[in-house]
C-alpha cells in the first residue's frame, strides 16, 4: 500500500459547505457505464489486473477453518496455472490483494497463508460488522484482537447513527480511535452507503473518514440492501480527489457488495482510471471487495485462452 494518510484536524466548515449535484452524478455514472471498456486484445490483461485488486472475501455465519483454508488457497493461486502459462503470466506472482474474513477466522487465515509460504495480507472486518451497533469500547477491542491475531488490514464500519444525525465531530473521534487501535494495520472505513441516504451525506461521511485518517474508504458491507453502485462511487471518488488536492494524501477506494461479473470489474477499473487516474486502478489504492467475482473472471480468462467456456468442474476452486 502507499504512504499512509495521517488524517487532519476535523474541518467542520469544509463539511458544512458540501453540496452534491445529483443529476450530474447520475449522468457521469451513466457515461462511464456506457463506455466501450477495453479492446479485446487487452481484456485478459485487465482481468488479471482486476484479480490483483480483489479482497477475496468470505463473511458468512457458517465460515469454518476449512472454507477459510480453501479461500486462502484460491487467493494465492487465483487463476489456473496452465491458463496463466498460455498468457505468459505464470511467473508474475499473481495473487489477489488480500483475503478478508471475520475476526474469529483471522488466526486460521494467517496460519494457512504462512503454511503456504505466502505473504498475502489478511484483512478483517471489525467494529461490530456489519451493523456497528455495539459499544465503542467493544468495537475497539475487536480491532485490537484482530490485529493481535495477525490481520494487516482492518475494515471498520462507521456508526451510521452518528452520520445520519450529522454528529460529525463524534464520528470523527470514533474513527480516529479506530485508527489508533489499528496501529500499523491499514484501515478501510466502510460507510454502508445504502443506509446513508442522500449523496451529500455520503460525501460528508467520506470527508470525515479521510480527515480521521482512513487509508481507504469503502462503500458497503455487502449486507445492506443497496451496496456498491456507480453513482455513489463517483461521489466518493470526487471526495477522494478533493481531499488529495487539499492535503496531498492519497486515500484508496474499495467498492464491495454485489460485484459478481468480470464485466463489472472492468467498469470499476474504468471508473477509477477516469475519475482518479491510473494510480487508483492499482491494488495499493483500489480494492474490489467480493466473494464470488473471481469465479467469473477466471471463466472469462479461460474463454479468452481456449475459445470456449469452462464447465464448473474444470475450475474446481472457483
Ligand atoms: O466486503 C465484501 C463483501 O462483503 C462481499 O460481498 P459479496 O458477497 O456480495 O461479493
Amino acid at each position: 500500500m502507499s504512504d499512509r494518510n495521517p488524517g487532519m484536524e476535523l474541518d467542520l466548515e469544509w463539511v458544512s459547505r458540501v453540496r452534491v449535484n445529483t443529476q450530474a452524478v447520475l449522468k457521469r455514472a451513466q457515461q462511464i457505464q456506457g463506455r466501450k471498456l477495453v479492446k479485446k486484445q487487452w481484456e485478459a490483461a485487465w482481468l488479471l489486473r482486476a484479480v490483483t485488486c480483489i479482497d477475496l472475501t468470505t463473511l458468512a455465519g457458517d465460515d469454518t477453518p476449512s472454507n477459510v483454508h480453501r479461500l486462502c488457497l484460491k487467493a494465492t493461486q487465483p487463476v489456473r496455472y496452465d491458463l496463466l502459462k498460455e498468457l505468459d503470466m505464470h511467473d508474475k506472482g499473481i495473487t489477489t490483494a488480500a483475503v478478508c474474513v471475520y475476526p474469529s477466522r483471522v488466526a486460521d487465515a494467517v496460519k494457512f497463508l504462512k503454511a503456504a509460504n505466502s505473504s498475502l495480507a489478511v484483512a478483517s472486518v471489525a467494529t461490530g460488522f456489519p451493523a456497528g451497533q455495539t459499544p465503542l469500547e467493544t468495537r475497539l477491542e475487536e480491532v485490537r484482537l484482530a490485529v493481535q491475531d495477525g490481520a494487516r488490514e482492518i475494515d471498520i464500519v462507521i456508526n451510521r447513527t452518528l452520520a445520519l444525525s450529522a454528529q460529525w465531530e463524534a464520528l470523527y473521534q470514533e474513527i480516529r480511535q479506530c485508527r489508533e487501535a489499528c496501529g500499523d494495520a491499514h484501515m478501510k472505513t466502510i460507510l454502508a452507503v445504502g443506509e446513508l441516504g442522500p449523496f451529500t451525506t455520503v460525501y460528508k461521511a467520506s470527508l470525515v473518514a479521510m480527515m480521521a485518517g482512513s487509508d481507504f474508504i469503502k462503500t458497503s458491507t455487502g449486507k445492506e440492501t443497496t451496496n456498491a453502485t456507480y453513482p455513489v462511487a463517483v461521489v466518493m471518488a470526487r471526495a477522494i480527489r478533493d481531499y488529495f488536492l487539499r492535503t496531498g494524501h492519497k486515500v484508496g477506494f474499495k467498492p464491495a457488495g454485489g460485484i459478481r461479473t468480470a464485466k463489472d470489474s472492468l467498469v470499476w477499473l474504468t471508473l477509477m482510471k477516469e475519475e482518479l487516474g491510473d494510480e487508483w486502478a492499482e491494488p495499493h489504492l483500489f480494492r474490489l471487495g467480493a466473494s464470488t467475482l473471481l469465479a467469473d473472471i477466471e471463466r472469462q480468462i479461460y474463454h479468452h485462452v481456449t475459445g470456449r467456456y469452462a464447465a464448473y468442474q474444470e475450475l474446481p476452486l472457483a
